[in-house]
């Protein structure tokens, strides 16, 4: 289990991170989607203790990750694949991280195996590996200790549709047998392949957050205001549950109870329709679309 506390980091007067709450459960897959710059991997690497926070916390397992009793043996980490040492081999650098984790050498065999590198790419220099490859490689060393917890960014990087579908059922097999799994994508098509629960940031802040069946449901309806804000708080006050993303509120009932919810607090409507399940991705065009960063709007109780 993965929890994190209004975590905040800024880097003198900008804010990268802003508040970021949300939690990755045991036996599930959460995926960490944002667009560029959203602040996934400053999240993450605040996660492992790289980065300090500015304010909040990241308890891992029940702990901060620095006061976890063998992190390697605990906490599995790829934050960038492309990091590894150029001039050795797959099979050397799992060997010395191996040697450092205090663990078999019988342990590096195993590990190539499951990530399907042959003994022939094992022998070969990381300087000649694929994008794909060095991501294996670093799944390999992320595995390596046996650990609980799994924290992947962008793991899916550089992997075409069958190194994806090799990597969904990879993560699926460790979240079955318990195992915590933390993964970031800027891309929506891949964490709807592979995540359980969505967790969704944009600008530093979480905009949406739940399950992937909430998330992609086909109910819903999509409305705009020239007062966004208005308009969610009166939908809200009628028990219906939204979300809002730079100008567009996502409803949590039909189109007929919006509507005349909207018209009863005397709220102009520009655009009223069924979401169609296109919520998640309309949100996340919108938030990788420029200069959103001040309107979106983060509503209580639309994250997990
Ligand atoms: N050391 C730093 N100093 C100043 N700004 C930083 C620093 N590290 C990150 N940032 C900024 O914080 C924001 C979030 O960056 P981050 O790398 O966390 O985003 P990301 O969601 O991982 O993006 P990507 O998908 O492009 O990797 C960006 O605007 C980035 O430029």
């Amino acid at each position: 289990m993965i929890t994190i506390e209004s975590l905040t980091k800024r880097y003198g007067t900008f804010t990268a991170v802003d508040q970021v709450s949300f939690t990755a459960q045991p036996g599930r897959v959460t995926g960490f989607l944002g667009p560029n710059g959203a602040g996934k991997t400053t999240t993450m690497r605040v996660m492992v203790g790289l980065t300090e926070p500015t304010s909040g916390h990241v308890h891992i397992l029940g702990r901060p990750f620095a006061a976890l009793p063998n992190p390697g043996r605990e906490v599995g980490v790829l934050l960038d694949a492309s990091a590894q040492h150029a001039g050795r081999t797959g099979r050397e650098i799992l060997t010395i991280a191996a040697r450092t984790m205090g663990l078999p050498k019988d342990r590096v065999g195993a590990m190539l195996d499951r990530v399907s590198l042959t003994e022939e790419e094992a022998g070969r220099r990381v300087r000649n590996y694929s994008l794909g490859m060095r991501q294996r490689l670093g799944i390999a060393t992320a595995l390596l200790g046996d650990p609980e917890v799994l924290i992947l960014d962008e793991p899916a990087n550089g992997l075409d549709p069958a190194g994806i579908r090799w990597m969904r059922d990879l993560l699926r097999e460790f979240a079955d047998q318990g195992g915590t799994v933390l993964l970031s994508s800027h891309l929506l098509h891949e964490i709807e392949v592979i995540a359980d629960d969505i967790i969704v940031i944009g600008n530093g802040r979480i905009v949406a957050g739940g399950t992937k069946q909430e998330l992609l449901a086909s109910t819903g309806t999509l409305a705009r205001a020239a007062d966004p804000a208005a308009l969610a708080h009166a939908l809200e006050a009628s028990g219906i549950v939204t979300t809002v993303a730079d100008g567009a509120v996502f409803a949590d009932a039909d189109l007929p109870t919006v509507g005349s919810t909207a018209f009863a607090a005397g709220i102009p409507l520009t655009e009223l329709r069924t979401a169609d399940g296109a919520g998640l991705e309309e949100m996340f065009l919108e938030l990788t679309a420029e200069s959103q960063r001040d309107s979106i709007t983060y509503t209580e109780g639309a994250v997990a």
